[in-house]
């Protein structure tokens, strides 16, 4: 049984696959009331109120994907989930018109004081010069951020008849032309924007990207929103300027703290404010709740994901075509890994033929997961395998070449550890499966699956009998063997497969021999 913890209110609709599958068993909990059985989960799905943090993952042992049923991901410590080796993914497309609309609605009732109005009809007064408000048509809009939401909200305002200003230091050329906007400085953009907006995610460059002195730059009167993250605008410079009245209102939907307590930004008159409401639409909580839904369930299924943050996203036809060599890198780094048991400082992975046409990172990552997975006692996988090398001080790369040595695809890996370096290069052959074809500077093909035992000999007569005598007296059954020599009389490796794993003392039996250079077994 599957178990998926929903820790955060989700819509029922979009969970529907989920709850209906019989081999998962959905928790729609918070995860304190579930504290002494966090460590059943496989899937968390939540939205921005669960703070998922590195204790979080702790404590969550068996956690193997994270679904943000939402865009903004920095309630989610991405780089604890990767170090854990669990997956992130969000869906960042579910609730951009949402928000969009939700920001846009706020700038209509920020100009037109609709909220303010709205108490005092209420409380029996009728006070219609108290909120002459201000036109949006004609206004100069800067949008900072033009992203999803950002690009939404300007084919609104362009309707409104609006002018439109961005800042956005990512934005492509071929977008902004689509668009029909061209990018600005953001110092342009603060100068002559009448109303500011910003639709940016949180981080370090965006945290307080509107402050006291960058505030101090706008217009006289400039109205500001943050329908995006509290602490794009830093509260205290907004203050200030609400304060000195250079600001002449301010449209929040999002605060550095939620809820904020003691906040004094909502004691202004001109502060209009919602709890975080952008996404909250009966439309985008479907689609969300639906996307994390569909991505976890072929995630649950061994598909691929395409909306990970800390994952190569892959489309089905591209996961197809790599699974193949996704398999084979994985075994290909744990022969590698069993085979040097000494420390390495250094993987290097070489892609040859067709194979060098994919996604080579999601493969390269596989076969450093199978590597350090044979010789860590932690989860490793694809998520976690680059964190944890770099950790062990292990540099691994990886190169494409044009060399064609005659397969149609090959992979090569090359180890280089304390005094000893090891090569091994694998293929895969449609319907016919993953083969070995190269051990250092010998040539051999086998199938790299069961119980192996690879030696190193000399090329010399009776040591492939000695070797079988040996098998046959421990009455171990040789289910295939291959041999592969670079000249006559000189080294020679065999490699042998067993139907069931073989014990030390036969092992240490046929190394004592003077003619065995080396044996190891190796199990896949
Ligand atoms: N209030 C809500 O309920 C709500 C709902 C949805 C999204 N959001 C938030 O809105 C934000 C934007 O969402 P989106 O879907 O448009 O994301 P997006 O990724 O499509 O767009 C973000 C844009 O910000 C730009 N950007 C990054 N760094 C920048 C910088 N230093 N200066 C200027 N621009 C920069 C990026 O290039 C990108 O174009 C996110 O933070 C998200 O969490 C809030
Ligand atoms: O980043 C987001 O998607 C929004 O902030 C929505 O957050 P919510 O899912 O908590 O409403």
């Amino acid at each position: 049984m599957i178990h998926v913890l929903v820790s955060d209110s989700m819509s029922s609709e979009g969970l529907q696959p989920l709850l209906d599958a019989s081999h998962i068993n959905v928790v729609q909990k918070t995860v304190e009331e579930v504290e002494d059985e966090l460590h059943l989960f496989d899937a968390l799905l939540v939205r921005s109120a669960t703070k998922v943090t590195e204790d979080l993952f702790k404590k969550m042992t068996n956690l193997k994907i994270v679904g943000r049923a939402g865009v903004g991901v920095d309630n989610i410590d991405i780089e604890a989930a990767t170090k854990h080796g669990v997956v992130v993914i969000n869906a960042p497309n579910g609730n951009t018109i949402s928000t969009a609309e939700h920001t846009f609605a706020m700038m209509a009732s920020l100009l037109r004081h609709i909220p303010q109005a709205n108490v005092t009809v209420k409380s029996n007064e009728w006070n219609r010069t108290a909120f002459v408000g201000t036109e949006l048509y004609g206004k100069s809009l800067g949008i900072i951020g033009f992203g999803r939401i950002g690009g939404e909200i300007a084919k609104r305002a362009r309707v409104f008849g609006m002018n439109i200003l961005v800042f956005d230091p990512f934005l492509t050329k071929d977008r902004a032309e689509k668009i029909g906007v061209s990018n600005c400085t953001l110092d342009e953009l603060l100068t002559n924007a009448d109303i500011i907006t910003v639709h940016t995610p949180l981080i370090k460059e965006t945290r307080g990207i509107l402050n006291k002195e960058t505030i101090a730059k706008t217009k006289k009167g400039v109205y500001l929103l943050n329908c995006a993250r509290g602490g794009i605008i830093d509260e205290t410079g907004l203050i200030h300027h609400l304060e000195n009245g250079h600001v002449a209102g301010a449209a929040l939907d999002v605060f550095e703290v939620e809820p904020p307590v003691n906040n004094k930004l909502l004691k202004f008159d001109n502060v209009i404010v919602t709890p975080h409401l952008g996404a909250s639409t009966k439309e985008a909580q479907l689609n969300v709740a639906a996307q994390v839904t569909q991505e976890v369930l072929n995630f649950l299924d061994g598909k691929p994901v395409t909306s990970s943050i800390n994952l190569p996203t892959l489309t089905k036809e591209l996961f197809d075509k790599i699974q193949p060599f996704y398999h084979l890198a994985k075994k290909m780094g744990n022969i590698v890994s069993q085979c040097m048991k000494v420390p390495v400082q250094e993987v290097a992975i070489q892609y040859e033929g067709s194979v060098a046409e994919l996604e080579t990172s999601f493969i390269t990552k596989a076969l450093l997961s199978g590597f350090l997975g044979a010789r860590v006692d932690i989860t490793v996988n694809e998520v976690n395998a680059g964190m944890i090398a770099k950790e062990r001080g292990i540099t691994f790369s990886e190169k494409i070449t044009t060399n064609n040595s005659g397969y149609e695809n090959l992979l090569e890996v090359r180890v280089i550890g304390d005094n000893q370096n090891f090569v091994l290069r694998g293929t895969h052959v449609p319907h016919y499966g993953e083969r070995i074809v190269g051990i250092n500077d010998f040539n051999i093909d086998f199938y790299p699956t069961g119980y192996l035992l690879y030696i190193q000999h000399q090329d010399k007569p009776g040591v492939i009998g000695r070797v079988g005598k040996v098998l046959g007296d421990h009455e171990v059954n040789i289910a295939t063997m291959q041999v592969g020599r670079k000249e006559k009389g000189g080294e020679a490796i065999m490699m042998l497969a067993f139907d069931r794993p073989l014990d030390d003392t036969l092992t240490s039996q046929l190394s004592s021999y003077d003619d065995i250079v080396s044996v190891k077994t190796i199990d896949l």
